[in-house]
């Protein structure tokens, strides 16, 4: 098998146990090489961004239902027919003997005639293919943008239609990247100098210090320098709530529900690794890779503490960051998986925790002190209604204007919360608010 073909079969694999279990583990790539399991990545994640609609072609061209099929048949159809439609590079005969060839490994020679009758049917189709076209507009729109009928009936509704298509078609593009300079292992001009001697396109961002815009991670994994700590893999607004809980050197800050650790990175270089950082999670493997981030960026001054967060005993800190779990629906682009895993009763018990979280994390901060709130969702009831709900059973915490930290196009709420909108600001969906205990 060339190297094309490894790619393949395991992406196949991947996406078969994630119909079945919901979860994608990427270390059966672990035996590729980069470039494979790098491809690897690109192909589960478009498969899963589109794939409503590639369900929607097959089922056209097919005399069983997608639902009647083995998933490993359904997910060759998937691959095969996804390079066909949208990767520029493969040819559709090669895309098809590809899946073909497949098809016959797995499941026989039987299934490899079904693969290319169907995928030479729809190719023979393939400027004029069907458009999904139901009654039931909320299923038309799911299908035609790929994303499950409870999102989109939701967004609608809060965005109206055109808005909720761009958001949709935003969380179904190839994202951009945000890298970050660690000062604590390089200067920032030196930082610059390496990427343009490394010729990697960059932008620098406008909106935060040691933030660049790039194409791709790859050649920072290349290159090794994230392991070597000089930079981290972060999005401009991930990076807003260590900008907002401006953490200063020998204070004592806890980073709750830290790992794997970005967060806690960053503020170790804005506090130049003076003081303490109480990095604390619930997930023992999460914090393995905080543990190993730590040491890589010299981040010498977090203490790591596997914890739930709702039994914590500690001291009260100068600062908190309760970086929430959440549904995640600011990161579908990066995260296609998660649009197929979240339930809107998942959403219900998301709001539940971070709410028993927030209770916690507002028992740790001294009085003067500050507390940062931020998820990574765009839905209302574990953001803005959040904080309202923590505002009326805490009088001791009152918001503060977040202006004199972040650029205003990305303020809400008169200053008083950042949200940023895939379709909107060109980054992941990010949400925030920074709260002084007054009393
Ligand atoms: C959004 S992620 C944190 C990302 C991290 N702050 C960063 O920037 O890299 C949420 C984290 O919350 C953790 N978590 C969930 N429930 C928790 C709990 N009850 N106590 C502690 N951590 C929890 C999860 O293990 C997960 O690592």
């Amino acid at each position: 098998m060339d190297t094309e073909q490894t790619a393949r079969s395991v992406s196949i694999e991947l996406l078969e146990i994630f119909d079945d279990k919901k979860s994608l583990n990427y270390s059966l790539a672990n035996d590729l090489e980069p470039r494979e399991r790098a491809q690897v990545r690109e192909y589960v994640q478009n498969i899963l961004r589109k794939r409503s609609y590639l369900d929607f072609i097959i089922g056209e061209y097919s005399s069983i239902t997608i639902d009647e099929m083995k998933p490993v048949l359904k997910n060759i159809l998937r691959l095969g027919l996804y390079e066909m439609l949208f990767m520029d590079g493969t040819p559709d005969y090669a895309a098809i003997n590809e899946a073909v060839e497949l098809a016959k490994l797995r499941l026989g020679s039987k299934a490899g005639d079904l693969v290319n009758a169907i995928l030479r049917n729809i190719q023979r189709d393939i400027d004029n293919l069907p458009k999904p076209a139901f009654e039931d507009r909320t299923k038309l729109i799911a299908t035609t943008f790929s994303h499950p009928e409870w999102m989109v009936k939701r967004w609608v509704k809060r965005f109206g239609e055109r808005e909720a298509f761009q958001l949709m078609q935003s969380n179904n593009q190839r994202p951009f990247y945000y890298v970050r300079v660690n000062n604590l292992r390089t200067k920032t001009e030196n930082f610059k100098l390496r990427m343009e001697k490394l010729d990697i396109p960059f932008d620098e961002s406008e909106w935060l210090p040691g933030y660049y815009k790039v194409d791709s991670v790859a050649p920072f994994i290349e290159k090794d320098l994230l392991k070597k700590g000089i930079c981290l893999v972060q999005d401009i607004a991930a990076g807003f709530a260590p900008t907002i809980l401006e953490p200063e050197p020998g204070e004592t800050i806890y980073d709750l529900c830290a790992a794997p650790g970005t967060k806690s990175i960053v503020m170790s270089d804005m506090m130049n690794a003076e003081g303490s950082i109480i990095a604390v999670d619930i997930s023992a493997q999460r914090l393995e890779l905080l543990a190993e981030s730590a040491m890589d960026y010299r981040a010498e001054n977090i203490k790591i503490r596997q914890d739930d967060v709702r039994d914590l005993n500690l001291k009260l800190a100068d600062g908190v960051l309760l970086d929430a779990p959440c549904t995640g629906t600011g990161v579908l682009s990066k995260r296609a998986d998660l649009r197929w895993k979240r339930t809107e009763e998942e959403l219900e018990n998301s709001v539940k925790l971070q709410e028993e979280l927030l209770d916690e994390a507002a028992n740790h901060v001294k009085r003067g002190g500050r507390l940062v709130y931020s998820t990574c969702s765009i839905e209302p009831e574990e953001n803005w209604e959040q904080i309202q709900k923590f505002l009326e059973k805490y009088d001791n915490f009152e918001l503060e204007k977040l202006d004199e930290f972040l650029p205003e196009e990305v303020l809400v709420e008169d200053g008083y919360a950042y949200q940023t909108l895939p379709h909107i600001h060109g980054c992941d969906g990010h949400f925030g608010v920074r709260l002084k205990r007054v009393k």
